[in-house]
């Protein structure tokens, strides 16, 4: 299995089906400028005020096989097993990539609970185990690198420092070993950045100062 980050700008979505299942996964494609189409003859709130403010574009009505199924992606999410079924093969043979929210063994891709935290980004699968888990995880995960996400701006600055400082690959390579490790991260999520940040400062002066 290939896990990765697909740019997804202008791609064709269709979504059958405007439960909340479909919102959540609306908001993904929508955030990367795929061009969506919602067929469901009812929708959430969030689904009818992105229709509403052209975001998407939303039929009003069941699937019926005049449905235009000719996208990249197609993602079903009705209550209907059957109906999902039927439009998967529909969809498969005009060429599109399916998700079937009510079948993990019948998608051609699949969602990780995805956590953002600033420029901080995790997937999490659990090879189509248990989401529930993986929403269990992603709290935890929120919680627990939320001092590494706080501290990437000031980081950035350090990182680009050293590249300065240091002229080949080899030595930054040398340099990061050296002085970040296991410890430090764990430091860095105790809240205590400003010692690491201290020990970084301390090192990149000591190079400033060699002849
Ligand atoms: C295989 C997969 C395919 C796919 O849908 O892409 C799939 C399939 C199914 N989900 C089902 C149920 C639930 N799904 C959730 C939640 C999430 N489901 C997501 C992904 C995936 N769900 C893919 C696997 C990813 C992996 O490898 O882990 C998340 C991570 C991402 C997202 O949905 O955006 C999102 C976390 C949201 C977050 O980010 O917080 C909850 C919990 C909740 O909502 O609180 C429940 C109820 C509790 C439970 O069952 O655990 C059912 C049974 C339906 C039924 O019983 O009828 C199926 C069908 C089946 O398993 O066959
Ligand atoms: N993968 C996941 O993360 C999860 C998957 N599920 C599965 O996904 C399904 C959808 O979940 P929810 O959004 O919570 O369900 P929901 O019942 O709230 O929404 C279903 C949507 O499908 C629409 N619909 C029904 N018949 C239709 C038709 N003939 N044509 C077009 N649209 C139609 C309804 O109007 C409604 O908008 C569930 O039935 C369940 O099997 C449920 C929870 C999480």
């Amino acid at each position: 299995m290939i896990t990765m980050a697909l740019r997804l700008a202008g791609k064709r979505c269709v979504v059958i089906g405007g439960g909340p299942v479909a919102a959540r996964r609306i908001a993904l494609f929508l955030a990367e400028q795929a061009k969506i189409t919602v067929v469901s003859p009812r929708v959430t709130p969030e689904i009818e005020a992105l229709a509403n403010s052209g975001q998407i574009i939303w039929h009003p009505q069941p699937y019926s096989e005049t449905v235009d199924l000719e996208a990249d992606f197609v993602l079903l999410a009705t209550s209907d097993s059957q109906l999902n079924e039927q439009v998967a093969q529909r969809a498969r043979s005009f060429g599109a990539l399916v998700n079937r929210a009510d079948n993990r063994d019948d998608c051609d891709f699949t969602f990780p609970a995805s956590v953002d935290i600033g420029d901080l980004q995790f997937a999490i699968f659990t090879g189509r185990v248990s989401p529930r888990l993986s929403r269990l995880m992603k709290q935890d995960l929120l919680k627990r690198y939320k001092p590494v996400a706080d501290i990437l701006p000031a980081f950035k600055k350090l990182r680009r420092e050293v590249r300065q400082l240091l002229p080949t690959p080899a030595e930054r390579e040398t340099f990061w070993q050296t002085y970040l490790g296991e410890e430090q991260l764990a430091m860095i999520i105790d809240g205590k950045w400003k010692r690491v940040e201290e020990i970084l400062n301390n090192a990149i002066s000591s190079i400033r100062i060699k002849p």
